[in-house]
Order: structure tokens, then sequence, then C-alpha cells
């Protein structure tokens, strides 16, 4: 979904990395850096950083650059990282098992708050602090934690269903593993990570190579 009031999703995907590059740089005690450094970083321009923030204030000065801790603290505010996001994870199986136990997740402002499957066999079972619970009880685990982010992994032929559960909830937001596009609402966003069709995208790029 994109919105002509908004700045390009474009952009909008390109912050986190933004913010995750800031923080490594803290790390390292680093606390000025130039649009050149930082773009070197994510392999964007240091005239499309100058772009990508421009739509969101004035930030550095001209010749001194960019005071990594204030741009940080900018970009957080800007993605909402400055809360607290509950989200609710569908599907335990061999991939939700590893999401579940993820570390990742909690530094970032993310927070799992439960895990759902349908199999009766998993339901009860505990992975890391959580019980799984069953997926019939989503709707009132979602409005009481009032949850707006989702995690799907479940089969593809499953992911629709879930999702139309999720978003009747008041789920807003979806990341799905599952290799099938889902039919969302305006107002529901849903990205993807799909490591199949990512190495087929690269595949293209060998197969070229073997012909030649
Ligand atoms: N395992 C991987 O490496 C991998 C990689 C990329 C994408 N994926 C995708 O992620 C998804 C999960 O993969 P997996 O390997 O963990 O599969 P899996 O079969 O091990 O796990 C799927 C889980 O979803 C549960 N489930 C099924 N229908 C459900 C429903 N309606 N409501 C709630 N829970 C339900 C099942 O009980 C099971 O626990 C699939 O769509 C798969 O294509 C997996």
């Amino acid at each position: 979904m994109e919105r002509s009031d908004q700045p390009p999703d474009v952009v909008i995907r390109r912050l986190p990395l933004y913010a995750r590059s800031l923080r490594y740089l803290l790390e390292e005690g680093i606390h000025s850096v130039s649009s050149q450094e930082l773009g070197e970083r994510i392999n964007v321009t240091a005239a499309q950083i100058r772009k990508d923030l421009s739509y969101f204030g004035e930030f550095g000065k001209q010749g001194i650059g960019y005071d990594v801790e204030k741009l940080l603290h900018h970009i957080e505010r800007i993605l909402g990282l400055n809360q607290h996001w509950p989200v609710v994870l569908v599907g335990i199986g061999l991939l939700g098992q590893a999401i579940a136990r993820y570390e990742g997740f909690r530094s970032e402002g993310i927070e799992i708050v439960a895990l759902f499957d349908s199999d009766p066999a998993k339901i009860g079972q505990r992975v890391g602090d959580l019980v799984i619970q069953d997926f019939a009880n989503v709707r009132r685990v979602v409005a009481e934690k009032q949850v707006k982010l989702a995690i799907i992994a479940v089969p593809a032929l499953q992911a629709q269903r879930v999702a139309d559960v999720l978003i009747e909830a008041g789920v807003r937001a979806i990341l799905s593993y599952a290799p099938m596009i889902l039919q969302v609402p305006e107002d529901v966003w849903v990205r993807y990570i799909d490591p199949v069709a990512v190495l087929q995208s690269m595949t293209y790029y060998l197969a070229r190579e073997q012909q030649h």
C-alpha cells in the first residue's frame, strides 16, 4: 500500500537499514558520519541518503556530517521504535520454532508475545518463554494485548485463511513466510520473506553464465 501524502515505500524500507548501520557505528565508537560513509555501508549513494532523509526534515550540517546518536534517535522515532510492538506468531512448525526462539526481535522494540498453531499435538507445548496456544483463541489474545503485527509461518495453502482471521481480529501488518500472495484490505500492510524466490532470482544469472 502506498499513499500519495507519504514518502515512497522504498525510502521507508531503507530506514531500518540506516538505523542498523548507525547502531553499529555507535558500537564502534563513531559519533559523526558523512552521508558518503553511511552510504558505503548500505550500498546507496550519498545523494540518495540526503534525499531519503529530506522527507523527514533537516538532518546534519553541510560539511560536518550527521551526529550518529541524534540521527539514530530521529529514525527510531520515525519508525515508531520508541514504542513497544507486540507480535503474534502463527504456525509453530520447523520455521516457526526458529522464529520464536530468535532473540534479535526484542532488541529492536519488537516482542513476540504469543504463539499459535492449530495442531492439537503442538498446543500446550513450550517454546522458549511461551506456550503454544490454539489458533482458535487468537482473536481474544490480539484484542487483549492490542496486537497490530503478526508473523505467519503456516503452509502456503493455509496462509490466506490465517491472514483473514488475524485481520478480522485487528492485526494491521503481516510478515508472511508462506510462499503465497495474500489478498488483504487497503489498510493492511503485508511483506513476504521468500528465500526460494530469492534464490531463483539468482539462478537466472548462474544459468546464463553456464550457457556462455
Ligand atoms: N522451513 C523453511 O526453511 C522455510 C523456508 C522458507 C519458507 N518456509 C515457509 O514457511 C511456512 C512454514 O514452513 P515450515 O517448514 O515451518 O512448515 P511446518 O509444516 O513445519 O509448520 C507449519 C505449522 O503450521 C501449522 N498450521 C497449519 N495450518 C494452520 C492453521 N490454519 N492455523 C494455525 N497453524 C497452522 C502446522 O500445524 C505446523 O505446525 C511454509 O509456508 C513454508 O513454505 C519455510
